[in-house]
């Protein structure tokens, strides 16, 4: 007896969240930070810590069957880098992306956008980024302050890994509170470009401000 023949497995996708399912990807996202942070800023009952542990297992062996998805590297090799930002503009260099990714249910969902010279982002630490008490945690700040520099790259199409970054913290980061990112270049040394940014309050107080090393790098190294 032979096995029957095993279907091939489906094609991995890796083209980026197409235009007709992103608002429902955004909307399921949203929908699943807000649970994250309300089971650690809540309490629970254990009867309903049991139902959510039995549906989001149920849910995720029907996620998990459905074509793989990797990131969008073509994209980012391509379409990313062609037109510069215009002022105002809502940025996403990936909507997965971990910090400013509105489809990333795990994420920040920090909300940039060109101003000027500058990336300039709203974000609001939800309840499950505290670390020390009543404080976002300082690895959670300096993913912000890592990504927002990520999206200056973009004002001179200039495609960079991050190979420092240095974040002075200045004073408490407040969890559940409207905060504003800022970041810009400081200067560029042929593949070396420096950038420097800050966190603040809504009012203007400095929160935090971060000094990185980018280093340039061929849109082929994009893998
Ligand atoms: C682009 C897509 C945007 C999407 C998201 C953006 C936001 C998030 C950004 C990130 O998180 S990037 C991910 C975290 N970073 C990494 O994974 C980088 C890992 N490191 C590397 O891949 C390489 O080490 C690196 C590309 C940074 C440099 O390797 P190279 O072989 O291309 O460079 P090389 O070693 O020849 O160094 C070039 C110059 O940079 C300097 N340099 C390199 N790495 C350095 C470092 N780590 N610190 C300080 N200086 C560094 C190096 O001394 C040298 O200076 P000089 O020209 O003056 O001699």
């Amino acid at each position: 007896m032979t096995n029957p023949p095993s279907e091939p497995p489906p094609p991995t996708v890796d083209e980026p969240i197409a235009a007709d399912t992103l608002p429902v990807r955004i909307a399921a996202a949203e929908a699943m930070r807000r649970l994250n942070h309300a089971m650690v800023a809540h309490e629970t009952d254990p009867e309903l810590l049991q139902r959510i542990a039995r549906e989001a297992n149920a849910t995720a062996a029907i996620v998990e069957a459905g074509a793989r998805r990797q990131r969008p590297i073509r994209q980012m090799k391509t379409q990313l880098w062609q037109t510069t930002p215009e002022e105002g503009q809502r940025l996403a260099h990936f909507e997965e992306c971990m910090v400013s990714g509105r489809a990333n249910p795990m994420g920040i969902a920090m909300q940039p956008r060109r101003q000027g010279d500058r990336i300039v982002a709203d974000v609001n630490f939800g309840a499950a980024f505290e670390g020390a008490p009543k404080r976002a945690h300082g690895g959670a700040v300096a993913a912000v302050m890592d990504d927002i520099m990520g999206y200056v790259l973009l004002l001179t199409a200039t495609p960079a890994f991050t190979g420092r970054l240095s974040i002075s913290y200045r004073a408490p980061t407040p969890v559940q509170t409207d905060l504003v990112a800022s970041a810009w270049m400081d200067r560029r040394d042929g593949r070396k470009v420096f950038l420097v940014g800050d966190l603040r309050t809504a009012e203007g107080d400095l929160i935090a401000e971060a000094d990185a090393l980018f280093v340039a790098i061929p849109r082929e190294r994009l893998t």
